[in-house]
């Protein structure tokens, strides 16, 4: 799928790395043939002895060296590489970004004429290769490509393609959602030391209940209620813990996060 093509990524941040990362691991392309430019030297110099990708200059030797150019700047430095690399995209490469709220009508208005772009929004897990990807496809990318950027997250764990109308759903949820459940383990390992296990202990058992608990969501299909009731015996523990969760309003605060984040990104879209 990726014969003789070259990806380039202009920024190699955590995003960048876990994407790289994944790609090499697949064996998509071999590392000669990924390239990155990162104006923090400490970053380029671990990513070329950590993975042997090759180093080049600036945005717009990527831009003109590489099929694919995957953009992964924090959101308020998206413009200015566009501005860097939209005078060598004669070839016209896919151009893929990762930043959170930029939408892909700004992204093509920022471009030359039928420059092929994707938007997507990968989270953290693609660090250990079970992030949660979506990618919205723009105007004139073609199936190959867009079969292309599908691959290239899908080495990093699921990927969907959506309307580009969900990405800022999306953004609130699967791109922000692993802090969220991460706030939740770190209390529950909190909870487990208030009541004197040590932390280490707690740890272990937090992690694989997080873990066994996904596990069983996805393997059974079911609602997550019909999972809870399964725990929640008459009278017993369970039912005693949840009450407190719900009068302390921790769904109506859950929502209302992911709510904030969406709109947040839809507002960076407009002024990063
Ligand atoms: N961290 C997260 O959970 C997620 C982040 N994103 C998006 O990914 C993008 C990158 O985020 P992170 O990797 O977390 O940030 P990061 O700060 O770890 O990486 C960004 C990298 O870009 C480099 N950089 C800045 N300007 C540059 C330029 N002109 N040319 C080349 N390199 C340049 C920085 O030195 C840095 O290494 C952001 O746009 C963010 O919205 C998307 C999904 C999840
Ligand atoms: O907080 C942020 O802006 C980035 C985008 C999605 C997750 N982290």
């Amino acid at each position: 799928m990726f014969e003789q093509v070259h990806i380039g990524f202009i920024g190699g941040g955590n995003m960048g790395e876990a994407l790289i990362r994944g790609l090499l691991k697949a064996r998509l392309v071999p590392p000669e043939r990924v390239h990155v430019c990162d104006v923090s030297k400490s970053r380029t110099a671990h990513l070329a002895a950590a993975y042997g990708v090759s180093i080049l200059e600036d945005e717009a030797r990527i831009a003109s060296s590489c099929g694919i150019v995957v953009i992964a700047v924090k959101p308020q430095n998206v413009f200015q590489v566009l501005e860097r690399i939209r005078d060598h995209l004669a070839h016209r490469p896919l151009i893929v970004s990762i930043a959170a709220g930029v939408s892909l009508s700004s992204l093509v208005e920022a471009l030359p004429a039928e420059t092929p772009a994707v938007r997507a929004m990968p989270n953290t897990p693609a660090l250990v290769l079970q992030g949660a990807s979506a990618l919205a496809r723009g105007p004139c990318v073609a199936d190959r490509q867009m079969a292309q950027a599908l691959a290239l997250f899908k080495a990093v764990g699921i990927a969907l393609e959506v309307e580009e109308q969900w990405m800022d759903a999306v953004t609130g949820l699967s791109g922000s959602g692993p802090a969220y459940i991460l706030l939740v383990l770190e209390s529950l390992v909190d909870g487990g030391v208030l009541m004197g296990l040590p932390r280490a202990i707690a740890r272990d058992l937090v992690v694989q209940t997080a873990l066994g608990t996904a596990a069983m969501l996805r393997e059974t299909g079911k609602h997550p209620a019909e999972l809870k009731d399964l725990v929640t015996s008459p009278g017993g523990t369970t039912i005693h813990g949840l009450q407190v969760l719900e009068d302390s309003g921790i769904r109506g605060g859950i929502m209302t996060a992911v709510q904030a984040a969406a709109l947040r990104s839809r507002q960076l879209g407009k002024n990063p």
